[in-house]
């Protein structure tokens, strides 16, 4: 229709052609809007996904790294962005910027980045939206599989998957072992992501007829370097060979060793590498205040004590090498009545007690936790003011991931590492290698409260808690003698009799290879073939000790591996009529699964105990009052004993470590 033009002027009535032609657009417009939509309603929802996932995909291409700050700025579904906002997560991590976007692309990932710096979310996010995009069903089986080196750490990624994936309609499940095969088994193939350990999600391979993975999209590997470090890369490499070859793959780890880049170069296809904080100053979060203190072997409880007693509105957690250094210092504490809430996590609990303490140590605003290295990768534990080490990490690796339990997303917190005299050189000098800025702070004497008299008495009305002292005292002594790096760990500069009494003990028990040790008080030379004399070595295992530790590992792993289960009993071995030298070789059996990782992969601890049993003993002693008129002078004494942050307040200068001002200046040059 041609253009009309109105002459008349203001008041005259309107054009009726006019109007009728803007009516008729308006009418026309309407119709094909109402047209649609019931062209839409008449769409079964599948279809309209399908449309609004081609409208997401065809955005993949146009991600760019540098214009993300939200999660809502990746085309992302909307059940997706529903679930991180009901969780308050809206802004996005370093890590999470660079590869949620290379992931939701299809391609495989190695993603390395500081511990606490949000990990679990950028692999979490393009495995629903994976799922979501492909529209999987009940019906479709596994399509992702989540593999974490820990049963606490699987539960955690879990709850956190439970949590953001709430929206979806996708089944999750978690198998970490501990619970009956058999039941796992009935429901292991409605599950759509699988949440699992490597040993138990083997076994099931192994064992459970019906488990397949043939429609397998996606495999992620958290905390790699942890899995491999646990003597999972047998177990790993079972599963990956047992798996589809054509997937997704993601690995995520917080350090890159060297073992890492072998297990991504045999399960990642063309990967992208990221490591966010490649360039970064320190390999440990900025706001990390790190410190060391130097002290006698014979010094050290009663350092935690003070310790202890002049942090009792913190969270704290403390790690030891052993379980049984855990059980025996976590009962006495208990009596020692610090004045603070004291639980223990450790390998030889149950897994639902095991679940209990993590549980309860997250809900606790003022606690201290005794762990063992299980607590120490990736476990999430919120608002953790220190973590201390009481004993010497094995390496620095694992030194980062112990500091990486506070300081996590943007947190403040302060971690304190006990070193032996003999152990401080060539722990910090690997600490400073791997760019990690510790300082040396010094006790106050007058601060450091003895307990040893207060240990003695306990010990002397109670046999089993002497028992105990025995155990912690020879595990101690094993795990510092099958520690790897000799340059670090040597057994025979070890304080044996004032270690004992520090402990409470009047006499130092006996240890078979300490014994065979002082009997060649020079360390072994090594002879090599040629008859030419090595270096000195720090003593190795002599073929009987090797044969004497294969025997229990053999005789242990048959038990796993006909899929059978460690006897019932309690935690405490005597309390269930274990004699001392059956307490012994379990005591052996737990160490070696902590020193020495899991040999042929399946998980060991399967719990020696029932939850009631266990509750028993433990109940009376979890949690204590803080008041106690006898320890208020102390509670004065140990006032400021170790605010490191805080300038001179052990009375002494702070010693800023000479290498670490090397590394500054590596730095600034
Ligand atoms: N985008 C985000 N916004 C807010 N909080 C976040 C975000 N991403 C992660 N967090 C929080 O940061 C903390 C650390 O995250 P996460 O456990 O994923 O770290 P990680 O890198 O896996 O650490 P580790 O290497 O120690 O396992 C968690 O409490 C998590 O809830």
């Amino acid at each position: 229709m041609g253009k009309t033009t109105d002459f008349r002027g203001p008041g005259a009535r309107p054009d009726p052609v006019r109007s009728f032609n803007r009516w008729k657009k308006k009418h026309n417009h309407k119709q094909s809007q109402k047209k649609q939509l019931r062209k839409q309603l008449k769409k079964p929802e599948w279809q309209v996904e399908r449309e609004v996932i081609s409208r997401l995909m065809l955005n993949y291409g146009k991600i760019n790294v540098n214009e993300i700050t939200r999660f809502s700025d990746f085309p992302l579904s909307k059940k997706t962005l529903k679930g991180l906002q009901e969780a308050q997560y809206r802004l996005v991590t370093e890590i999470q910027k660079q590869t949620i976007g290379l992931a939701l692309q299809g391609k495989d990932v190695l993603g390395a980045a500081k511990t606490g710096s949000g990990k679990t979310l950028a692999f979490l996010v393009p495995v629903l939206e994976a799922l979501y995009r492909l529209q999987w069903t009940s019906t479709d089986g596994l399509g992702v599989l989540i593999i974490s080196p820990t049963r606490e750490l699987a539960y955690q990624t879990f709850e956190v998957l439970r949590k953001v994936g709430k929206n979806h309609d996708f089944s999750a499940g978690l198998i970490i072992g501990g619970k009956d095969l058999k039941h796992e088994a009935e429901r292991i193939n409605n599950i759509n992501i699988l949440v699992c350990t490597p040993g138990r999600l083997l076994q099931h391979m192994d064992e459970t007829i019906c488990f397949h993975a043939t429609n397998l999209q996606m495999l992620v590997l958290d905390e790699a370097d942890r899995i491999l470090d646990m003597g999972f890369a047998d177990t790993t490499n079972a599963i990956i060979e047992n798996l589809p070859k054509k997937r997704q793959t993601l690995l995520f780890s917080a350090t890159q060793t060297k073992s890492v880049k072998d297990l991504a170069r045999l399960s990642l296809k063309n990967p992208e590498y990221v490591w966010v904080h490649e360039k970064a100053k320190y390999s440990t979060p900025a706001t990390l205040e790190q410190n060391y203190i130097v002290c006698q072997l014979q010094q050290k409880i009663s350092v935690l004590y003070s310790f202890l007693r002049s942090h009792l509105k913190k969270k704290s957690i403390v790690f030891f090498s052993s379980c049984r250094e855990v059980q025996y210092l976590f009962r006495v504490f208990c009596r020692l009545r610090p004045g603070i809430s004291i639980l223990a996590l450790h390998g030889r609990q149950q897994q639902m007690r095991r679940m209990e303490v993590y549980n309860e140590f997250v809900r606790k605003r003022a606690a201290v936790l005794f762990a063992t290295d299980i607590a120490a990768r990736g476990l999430d534990f919120p608002a953790v003011n220190w973590v201390l080490q009481f004993d010497c990490p094995e390496d620095a690796n694992t030194y980062i991931h112990r500091a990486g339990r506070t300081a996590r997303y943007k947190e403040d917190g302060e971690a304190l590492l006990i070193l032996l005299p003999s152990e401080e050189k060539g722990m910090v000098q690997q600490l400073l290698q791997r760019k990690v800025p510790v300082k040396e702070i010094k006790i106050n004497p007058e601060k450091l409260i003895d307990v040893q008299k207060k240990l003695e008495s306990f010990l002397a009305q109670d046999q089993d808690l002497k028992e105990r002292a025995q155990r912690c005292f020879v595990s101690y002594i094993r795990s510092v003698y099958l520690m790897k790096d000799k340059e670090i760990f040597d057994v025979s500069k070890l304080p044996i009799p004032e270690y004992a009494l520090s402990l409470g003990l009047a006499v130092a028990p006996r240890v078979r290879f300490l014994q065979k040790m002082q009997k060649q008080p020079n360390k072994e030379l090594i002879v090599s073939q040629d008859k030419k004399v090595s270096e000195p070595r720090a003593p190795s295992l002599s073929n009987d000790e090797v044969e004497e530790f294969r025997a229990y590992f053999s005789e242990k792993m048959s038990i796993l591996q006909k899929g059978g289960k460690r006897p019932e009993g309690t935690e405490d071995g005597l309390a269930n009529g274990i004699s001392d030298e059956e307490e012994e070789e379990k005591e052996g059996e737990e160490e070696v699964e902590e020193k020495l990782g899991k040999a042929n992969g399946y998980q060991p601890h399967s719990g020696l105990s029932t939850d009631e049993s266990q509750k028993q003993n433990e109940a009376p002693m979890q949690f204590l009052d803080r008041d106690d008129d006898n320890e208020e002078e102390e509670d004065e004494l140990g006032a400021d004993f170790f605010k490191v942050k805080r300038h001179n307040v052990f009375g002494l200068d702070l010693k800023e470590n000479k290498a670490l001002q090397m590394l500054h200046k590596e730095e600034t040059i």
